[in-house]
């Protein structure tokens, strides 16, 4: 099914390539018929002048030119296939990993190497099963014929070399489960060195720091030890089955001439007739090897469509996953623009109702929140560490999956929070904020639209304008992991001003406290309210926060305890009523006036 609909993306290039690989697996049939009659006119078993030899060298000649001529435009025209269905599987993954609802992130693999490896291995995997699908169609139409031509030379000889090539077919076969293994652990292994050097290289402070160079280089040698070793095992064992079928085409000769010998000494069976037979066997051993190829290919294209369709909403499967979806090979793709989108329903109230999310059964998260956000109000959600802050707003939003619970919008129910709950209704500032290699302006936009001017107003709600004002090209300085290092206060402010930027009328906003000094965290505060005051910044905020300069502030709090809702209500009135609070708050005093 993937495989017919993966052929049909591109589906002129997929036949007129495939016609041309086809002849190049079938031309070899006229070379064995030539080299037949020029053997038989060179040992004189046929009536023929010089020139007719000399002819029939041109011929042999031509019809390798013409098997080389048809490579080349079979390698010009295949290309444009291929690309197009790597590319095809790779955009409708990426597309359904980023547009499907529900939270893409539980969807992906833990490591960024396997995700990685999907999108490379897999992908190549599927393609190729399409792509072999060629080669056997032209090791066949080859088989038949020279079978067919043999035939009708010597009808024994013919049965007779059949065997070999069954040892082949079987020997192939036994053998390539094995093979397969062996790679597969190869490929593994050899993922699993990149992985550690990626991971090496990201972490190279916090590996001095700890004083483990020679541990991690060790460990790292290990790494490589063992992908070194599977790597010799792979290719040896390659090198084994190569071994034994050529073997077996030395074989298959020795048999032709065994059983040719009192044929050729009667004239029954010419020279040109052994010329021709041994031509053939060596191509013949290509259909067993495909064959043999196929039978492992096959099961692991199964393996991938399924491994690739994981990644995928739940409700699209393998067909979504080959769908056609215009691959631009020769000129640019049009530019994508994106909108603002044009809600029509803005934000009145946004409720919760025993909203419960837990991690992989697992009792963490948190469990039957009930909440009731007001347009035009700023709730604080805190608690200790690891009390499910975090967790609560991501689930709000539609970043973790629900166990339970729902949420509602302006009093109707919310299907999907992830495709939902998105710019211009909500805007999320994460704990973990994330800059690409690319200018700040880059950064910050991510392509929506937005000017000049309301990017500057985002960057000073955000409070970073100051630090913009340092860089040595303002915007247009390149951040990130290839650019211009930024302290992770002013990454955490660059996301916020991110969030900003959208003009969303819900803030998320997930603890800034280590992004900012209290003065500075006073400072950014004070200007969203006044923002949101005037109509210039997002209406409603929902913060996460220990810090005084927040929950002063908050017309409403949301006490967090253990995955639990300890109280909910404004400061004086927790402090009155909720003794979590009371003790976060003690110790919140202890610390703000330390760092005072
Ligand atoms: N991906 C995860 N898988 C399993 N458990 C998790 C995961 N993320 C968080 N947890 C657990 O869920 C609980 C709540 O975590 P969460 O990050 O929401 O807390 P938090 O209040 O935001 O903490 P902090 O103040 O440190 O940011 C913790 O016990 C944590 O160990």
């Amino acid at each position: 099914m993937v495989i017919g609909r993966l052929m049909r993306v591109s589906l002129r290039h997929y036949l007129g390539g495939g016609v041309l690989w086809v002849s190049i697996f079938v031309i070899p049939l006229l070379t064995g018929l030539v080299l037949q009659a020029l053997f038989d006119a060179i040992s004189g078993q046929r009536e023929a002048s010089l020139d007719a030899a000399l002819w029939l060298c041109a011929a042999f000649v031509a019809v390798e030119l013409l098997r080389g001529g048809v490579f080349w435009l079979a390698i010009t025209v295949w290309p444009y296939w291929w690309n197009s269905a790597e590319t095809t599987l790779r955009t409708n993954t990426l597309r359904s990993i980023l547009t499907a609802r529900g939270p893409a992130a539980s969807r992906l693999p833990h490591s960024s190497g396997e995700a990685v490896a999907r999108f490379r291995d897999d992908v190549r995997d599927l393609t190729m099963v399409t792509d072999n699908m060629v080669d056997l169609i032209g090791a066949f139409l080859f088989t038949v014929g020279a079978f067919a031509i043999m035939a009708s030379i010597d009808p024994v000889i013919t049965v007779v070399l059949v065997f070999p090539l069954t040892v082949i077919a079987v020997l192939n076969r036994l053998m390539r489960g094995m093979v397969a293994r062996i790679h597969r652990k190869a490929r593994q292994l050899g993922a699993a060195v990149t992985s550690f050097i990626g991971e090496m290289f990201a972490g190279v402070l916090a590996i001095k720091t700890a004083g483990a160079e020679d541990a991690v280089l060790e460990r790292l040698r290990e790494h490589n030890r063992r992908r070194r070793d599977a790597a010799v095992k792979d290719r040896l064992t390659m090198d084994m089955l190569d071994t034994a079928t050529s073997a077996t085409v030395e074989v298959s000769i020795g048999l032709v001439l065994l059983l040719a010998a009192p044929a050729m000494r009667t004239g029954e069976f010419t020279v040109g007739d052994f010329a021709l037979f041994i031509n053939y066997v060596a191509w013949l051993t290509m259909l067993p090897r495909i064959l043999g190829r196929m039978l492992y290919r096959v099961p692991q294209g199964a393996v991938a469509t399924q491994r690739l369709s994981r990644l995928m909403a739940t409700h699209e499967d393998a067909d979504d996953l080959s769908k056609r979806n215009g691959v631009w090979l020769k000129e640019d793709p049009p530019p994508v623009r994106t909108h603002v989108p044009d809600h029509v329903d803005p934000l009145e109230v946004l409720k919760t109702h025993g909203l419960t999310a837990t991690y992989d059964g697992a009792g963490s998260g948190v469990h039957d929140v009930d909440l009731r956000i007001e347009r035009g109000s700023f709730t604080v959600v805190t608690g200790a560490v690891g009390a499910g802050k975090t967790t609560l707003v991501r689930a709000l939003l539609g970043l973790l999956p629900l166990t339970a619970g729902e949420v509602l919008w302006n009093g109707r129910r919310v299907d999907d929070p992830g495709t939902f709950l998105v710019p211009n209704r909500a805007a999320y500032a994460g704990q973990v904020p994330r800059l690409f290699s690319e200018s700040l302006r880059e950064n910050l936009l991510l392509g929506w639209p937005a000017d000049e001017e309301q990017l500057a107003a985002a960057v000073q709600l955000a409070a970073l304008e100051d630090d913009v004002a340092d860089m040595p090209e303002g915007f247009d300085t390149v951040v990130g992991s290839r650019g211009v290092r930024l302290s992770g206060g002013q990454v955490q402010r660059a996301t916020a001003a991110r969030a900003l930027v959208r003009a969303p009328e819900l803030l998320v906003v997930d603890d800034l406290s280590s992004a900012l000094d209290v003065q500075t965290e006073q400072r950014l505060w004070d200007r969203i309210a006044d923002a949101a005051l005037h109509g210039d910044g997002p209406s409603t905020l929902l913060v996460v926060s220990h810090r005084r300069a927040a929950l002063e502030r908050a017309d409403q709090i949301v006490v967090l305890d253990r995955g639990h809702v300890a109280g909910v209500g404004s400061l004086d009135e927790l402090l009155r009523t909720c003794p979590e609070m009371n003790r976060l708050w003690a110790e919140e005093l202890v610390v703000e006036a330390e760092e005072l």
